[in-house]
């Protein structure tokens, strides 16, 4: 069993909204790495990084891809900071990989108006948010399959502009 698509990319990207509405147009189910850390810890993740710190989160979250990608044959999203693990992104080679790329603006607002993301929220969730994407920018190319840049997009027009790429790839 294989993921059709994993989905990933930074916070607000739309990992979570698009690739729930990917699985419901292609009749498929969904499952986000990010729920699955969740269930496994038993807390959520904002506790998981306060009480055990972000090291022991990428640990779970590693073990949560590895999994996704082995016994999950729809669409797998995976957290915002997955491909951080060089082993993750090797595992993700011959997959249908999609990234959501998304600006330093639209990404702060789509995120602003949550707690729940304990790497935005330090003082100037701008600068961090923008140098978090500076960081991962080459990480999510380097396995991405197919791009698509949100910024101005409805969530059903990204959906539109995946199947319109993996159309023109699985050609
Ligand atoms: N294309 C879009 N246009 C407008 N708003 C969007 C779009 N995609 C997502 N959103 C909104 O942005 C917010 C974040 O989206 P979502 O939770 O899907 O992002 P995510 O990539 O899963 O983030 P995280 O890495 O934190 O899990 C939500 O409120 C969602 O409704
Ligand atoms: O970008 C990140 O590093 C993260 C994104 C979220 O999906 C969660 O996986 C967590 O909040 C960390
Ligand atoms: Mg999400």
């Amino acid at each position: 069993m294989s993921p059709e698509f994993v989905v990933l990319g930074p916070p607000g990207a739309g990992k979570t909204t698009v690739g729930r509405l990917l699985a419901a147009r292609l009749g498929v189910s969904f499952r986000d790495t990010d729920e699955d850390v969740v269930a496994t810890a038993g807390k959520p993740i904002s506790d998981i990084f306060t009480t055990d710190g972000e090291q022991a989160f990428r640990a779970l979250e590693e073990d949560a891809v590895a999994k996704g990608l082995a016994e999950h044959d729809g669409v797998l999203a995976l957290g915002g900071g997955a491909v951080l693990s060089a082993v993750t992104r090797e595992r993700l080679a011959g997959h249908t990989v999609v990234f959501l790329n998304v600006g330093t603006a639209e990404g702060v607002r789509r995120t602003g108006l949550s707690t729940a993301r304990p790497l935005l929220a330090g003082v100037n969730p701008r600068s961090t948010f923008k140098a978090l994407l500076d960081a991962r920018l080459p990480l999510y190319r380097e396995v991405a399959t197919i791009e698509v840049v949100t910024d101005d997009l409805e969530p059903e027009q990204v959906v539109a502009a995946v199947l319109a790429q993996w159309d023109k790839t699985s050609g």
